[in-house]
């Protein structure tokens, strides 16, 4: 078991290395009345606003609170439900008593709700009230899509949260998603930089999508939405029905242009720092041989899976001990009713074959939010233990991985964190031992 709680360390160190307080200590100053970002300024002789969406918001509200001190008038965050109760013993985590900012819990499972959507509508008559001389803050990372739900006029959320369910179900990748949610939503593709026109506004974005992508990242509400024709291409590539409102939306020819040049936006950090402190931690563990993958890694489990197996029949003839990193998001094709997410049915799959392969191996695939699919797990840890298993197929058949790690070596496989407080992306482990 000592790889298993290797491989479980090294993804704790990942996640510890990303909290999204450290990307805003190192790129966010306030200094002689402005307020810095990187190398561009904006001064802060205004009242200062936050608005705020995704996993990792509540860290970066609580940083930039201390940096904009008494600047800081009023604001609004939309985080996972369930949140606060997970960081109540780290108060450092958690918005001071007397915070101006005002939080709203919602998105169970990442599915758009009603506490989402009266956390969207807050957040829009937020912005609707701002003037030219105010400044306002737009706080953003993954996730930030369901916690911003505010349907166009005529569509339900109901109907909203079922195309997102079905495409996403059909392996919809998320720039596909985002792609349609952008035209669905009233205040993505742009939508809430138009709102709060002429407000200056400065977004900073904590990256969950391969290549930081700013116009598909939690949708993109400050960024000009560019692809709006193809979002029907989507719904039409996955076959999803959609009703005569959703069509009439989605067909809708664009209106207006609208000049963005009061918006400025940043993407404060990413998954590489993740995988570089992986590395390091896999080092001080020991490991002398420490390769990384790739950060963006994509496509199919299926296939990510055998990706993985043919990079461990190479460095398996080298007959040394060694630890491989690879980080990204793979999409499943659920296709079967049981219980899971990406991660545990990569780690069921990789460790599947490559047990049929005769590896000696422990692989651990994870999301860094903590949560994947709608479980209570943030992935899980597999090892050569599993061979020979004649039901996993049926498990993986059903797109049920949860179920068989919760029954295997006493749900020990499982790996368990609760909201992490950020989120960038999926992190693998896989350590191979040499055949012997
Ligand atoms: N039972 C299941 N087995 C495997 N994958 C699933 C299952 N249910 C949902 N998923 C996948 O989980 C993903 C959504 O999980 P989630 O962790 O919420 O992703 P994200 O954090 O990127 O939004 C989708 O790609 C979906 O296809
Ligand atoms: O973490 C998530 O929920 C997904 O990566 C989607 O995030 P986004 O659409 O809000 O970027």
């Amino acid at each position: 078991m000592k790889y298993v709680r290797d491989a479980k360390t090294i993804f704790l160190n990942a996640v510890g290395a990303v909290q999204p307080q450290n990307f805003l200590r190192n790129r966010v100053k306030v200094s002689s009345g402005k307020l810095h970002v990187d190398a561009e300024t904006f001064p802060l002789n205004r009242p200062c606003h936050i608005v705020g969406f995704g996993k990792a918001v509540l860290g970066m509200a609580v940083e930039m609170e201390n940096i904009l001190s008494s600047n800081l008038r009023s604001g609004i965050l939309s985080i996972p439900a369930g949140t606060q109760e997970c960081f109540k013993d780290q108060p450092q985590l958690l918005l001071k008593n007397n915070s101006v900012l005002r939080i709203f819990e919602g998105a169970k499972d990442n599915i758009p709700d009603l506490d989402a959507m009266e956390a969207a509508k807050a957040i829009k008559d937020l912005c609707v009230g701002l003037t030219k001389d105010d400044l306002l803050l737009v706080l953003i990372s993954g996730g930030g899509s369901a916690l911003l739900p505010l349907p166009k006029f005529g569509l339900s959320l109901d109907e909203k949260q079922k195309i997102i369910k079905n495409l996403s179900k059909g392996g919809a990748n998320i720039i596909e998603l985002n792609c349609v949610r952008k035209m669905l939503s009233e205040l993505k593709g742009g939508g809430l930089a138009q709102i709060a026109y002429p407000c200056r506004v400065v977004t900073l974005i904590l990256s969950d999508i391969v290549g930081d992508p700013i116009d598909s990242i939690a949708s993109g509400p400050t960024v000009e939405n560019k692809d709006a024709h193809l979002a029907m291409e989507v719904i039409n590539k996955y076959n999803v029905d959609i009703s005569e409102i959703a069509l009439n939306i989605l067909q809708q020819p664009k209106l207006e242009s609208f000049n963005y040049n009061h918006v400025a936006n940043f993407i404060i950090g990413n998954n590489e720092i993740a995988c570089e402190a992986a590395k390091r931690s896999a080092v001080n563990l020991g490991y002398n041989k420490v390769e990384l993958f790739s950060k963006d890694i994509q496509g199919d489990v299926v296939d990510v899976a055998k990706r993985y197996l043919q990079i461990a029949l190479d460095e398996v003839k080298k007959n040394e001990t060694v630890c491989i990193i690879g980080a990204g998001e793979p999409t499943v094709v659920v296709k079967g009713n049981g219980l899971g997410g990406r991660n545990q049915q990569l780690a069921l799959e990789f460790s599947k074959i490559a047990c049929e392969a005769g590896l000696d191996f422990c692989f651990l695939s994870c999301g860094t939010d903590g949560i994947d699919g709608p479980t209570d797990a943030a992935g899980a840890v597999s090892t050569t233990v599993i061979g020979g298993l004649q039901e996993i197929d049926d498990f993986l058949e059903n797109n049920d991985a949860y179920s068989f790690f919760s029954r295997y070596q006493n749900g020990e496989f499982l790996v368990k964190t609760g909201h992490t407080g950020t989120n960038v992306m999926d992190l693998h482990i896989l350590i191979l031992k040499p055949k012997t």
